[in-house]
């Protein structure tokens, strides 16, 4: 306000002392300096929803046409929102003036309104929004999502801007109390979704969250009795929100998949998004399969092999043979483990093909369990809490096994497909049929946007069951339609032979589920940001914390392509289950 004096004051001695030629020229001599007014009037304490509207905007008749009605001392505004100079003969006193400027920040603000719609306003608006400049969203469950004005009517004097959030799509008052008075018609109604609907790379997924007072929960869910006791249970459980240490509910997740399907790159996707890093128990056995970190204990249930490379030769079975896996071993170290005991399970040594002397693995927040087998056993099928399928395809997994077991392993071509030939019945007898339990499957096939023989191109779909208590399935637009989405190749750089995105139910073994396909690779992985835009129940705490982790883990295999986009939002699931079942909350890792 105090600036607004100013330049009033200075505004005033100019218009009265104009008959005065040397004070005139001392006040052109600063007016050089000064701002013009509309840089003015958008720097006031209070103003910062405004944009600079161009002055060649208002200097064109048209924009301002029907304006002249609705403001009192229209042409006199509008010289001075222009800084023209006043006529010469007009001489006006501290009261009028002050009139002339309200007019003024009427004609502006209506001026404004109309200015926004434009690609000029929305593109200034933007890098407002950008900056967060108009406030972040109160709600807590939007993990402050910045926010747009809006007016909840177009005429002048109705009532005050609001803050629009896209997240929770609900408007709120804004947080600074200067703000509160400006005028809603300012912005008008349909600005911010507009503003949305141009650039929809900016829509965040909608709010799917919704607080749940604490004691309904409970109660809801029949765990705990209103009684002295179970209040005190509550009050505990309101305490678990923050803690990370393990005191409560092991959750098991299962991880199923041929050898060389991408197992391992899956898994550290995955515990990369609770935080830390994940290692081989501390000063055990080097060969150790396991990998633990802060959260997350990653067995792998070869280690569950009862016969090791001698005995399944002397027996000639193949490691996927059902007689080959100490089922109830593994059941019981499982089950120990989900109910918060210890297991001193075994370690299959792949050096040496030989079973080696157990290790002790302390029971996690979260268990996973990988590997060939782990949906076989009904027994243990039944602990798992969330079950994921890699389902390779054919020319997919020889592909990669080629380029990982030459590369690194110095196996020959020939070996190579030997090896895949001879497991290929066990495969198709024990290991593929899990897929039909599996709650999401990972589905890698070839690209059908070109021939591609090489399977360098792919084509991924993530299939999810529908119906879920503990994960709401990922969509693309609209829940429930069918999809075909080619990105605007300017949000998203792609070369030859492009992308496509594909959304719809279908039916999985008889069950419902909904699918979304990702076929080609994209050139730029912090475009994917603009995907992320169109996706919705991502179980991403924040926007843009699925292009945040791909980032991050940008040179794990299949960071162009679908299988690390569709990996990364299956990790986020694995989180959602997590705190659906124990009711913490995970702070989300950069
Ligand atoms: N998404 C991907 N895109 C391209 N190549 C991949 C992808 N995932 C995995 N690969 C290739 O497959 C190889 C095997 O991947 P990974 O080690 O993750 O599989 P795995 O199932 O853990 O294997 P194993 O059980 O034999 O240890 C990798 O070295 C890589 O060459
Ligand atoms: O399928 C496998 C792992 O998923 C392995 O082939 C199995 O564990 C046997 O290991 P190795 O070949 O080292 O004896």
């Amino acid at each position: 306000m105090a600036a607004r004096q100013g330049r009033q004051a200075a505004n005033s001695v100019d218009l009265v002392s104009e008959s005065d030629s040397e004070d005139s020229e001392d006040m052109s001599g600063s007016d050089a300096d000064e701002p013009s007014w509309i840089s003015w009037f958008c720097g006031l304490r209070g103003n910062e929803f405004f944009c600079e509207v161009d002055e060649d905007y208002i200097e064109d008749d048209f924009n301002l046409s029907g304006l002249a009605s609705q403001v009192p001392y229209y042409e006199y505004a509008l010289d001075m929102i222009l800084d023209n100079e006043p006529p010469a003969d007009v001489m006006l006193t501290d009261q009028q003036h002050e009139m002339l400027e309200n007019a003024a920040e009427m004609l502006y603000g209506l001026i404004h309104a109309r200015y926004l719609v434009t690609q000029r306003g929305l593109n200034a608006m933007l890098e407002k929004f950008k900056n967060c400049d108009f406030g972040r969203c109160p709600r807590v469950l939007c993990d402050g999502q910045p926010c747009l004005p809006v007016g909840t009517s177009d005429l002048p004097g109705t009532s005050t801007v609001k803050i629009f959030c896209p997240k929770c799509e609900d408007i709120y008052y804004p947080r600074i109390d200067y703000q509160c008075s400006i005028d809603g018609a300012y912005f008008g109604t349909t600005f911010p979704h507009l503003m949305l609907m141009t650039y929809p790379m900016y829509r965040p997924p909608k709010a799917t969250g919704k607080y749940v007072p604490l004691t309904m929960q409970t109660l809801n869910a029949n765990r705990v009795r209103a009684t002295p006791a179970g209040l005190q249970a509550r009050s505990r459980a309101r305490v678990c929100r923050v803690q990370a240490a393990k005191d409560g509910k092991t959750v098991v997740i299962g991880l199923a998949a041929d050898s060389g399907c991408g197992k391992s790159t899956f898994m550290r996707r995955m515990t990369s998004i609770f935080g830390g890093s994940a290692k081989p128990p501390a000063g055990g056995n080097p060969d150790s399969n396991t990998l633990i970190s802060d959260m997350t204990t990653v067995i792998c249930l070869d280690d569950y092999h009862c016969l090791d490379r001698k005995g399944r030769a002397e027996k000639g079975v193949t490691a996927l043979a059902p007689e080959a896996q100490n089922f109830d071993l593994m059941y019981e170290q499982v089950k120990a483990m989900k109910e918060g005991k210890a297991a001193d399970k075994p370690i299959y040594n792949h050096v040496t093909g030989a079973l080696d002397a157990p290790e002790k693995i302390e029971s996690p927040n979260i268990l996973v369990i990988e590997g060939l087998h782990p949906f076989y056993d009904e027994r243990v099928r039944d602990l798992l809490d969330f079950k994921v399928y890699l389902d390779i395809s054919d020319e997919i997994k020889f592909a990669w096994k080629i380029q990982r077991d030459m590369a690194e392993r110095g196996h020959s071509l020939d070996s190579i497909k030997k090896s895949i030939e001879a497991r290929k019945p066990d495969f198709d007898a024990y290991i593929d049929p899990q897929k039909k339990h599996a709650d999401m499957i990972i589905q890698v096939l070839p690209t059908q946007l070109v021939p591609d023989d090489e399977g360098k191109i792919l084509r991924v779909r993530l299939i999810q069951k529908e119906g879920k208590k503990l994960f709401d399935p990922v969509y693309l637009f609209d829940e429930g339609s069918t999809i075909s989405w080619i990105p605007c190749g300017r949000k998203l750089t792609c070369s030859f032979p492009g992308i496509k995105f594909y959304y719809g139910p279908d039916t999985w073994y008889g069950e419902d589920v909904s699918v979304l396909e990702m076929d080609g690779q994209f050139d730029k992985l912090e475009e994917l940001i603009y995907v992320e835009s169109h996706l919705s129940n991502t179980s991403a705490k924040f926007y843009g914390e699925i292009t945040q982790q791909m980032l991050k883990n940008s040179s794990f295999p299949g960071s162009n392509n679908g299988t690390g986009l569709l990996q990364t939002i299956i990790g986020l699931k694995v989180r959602e289950v997590y705190e659906r079942i124990t009711e913490k909350e995970v702070v989300p890792v950069s």
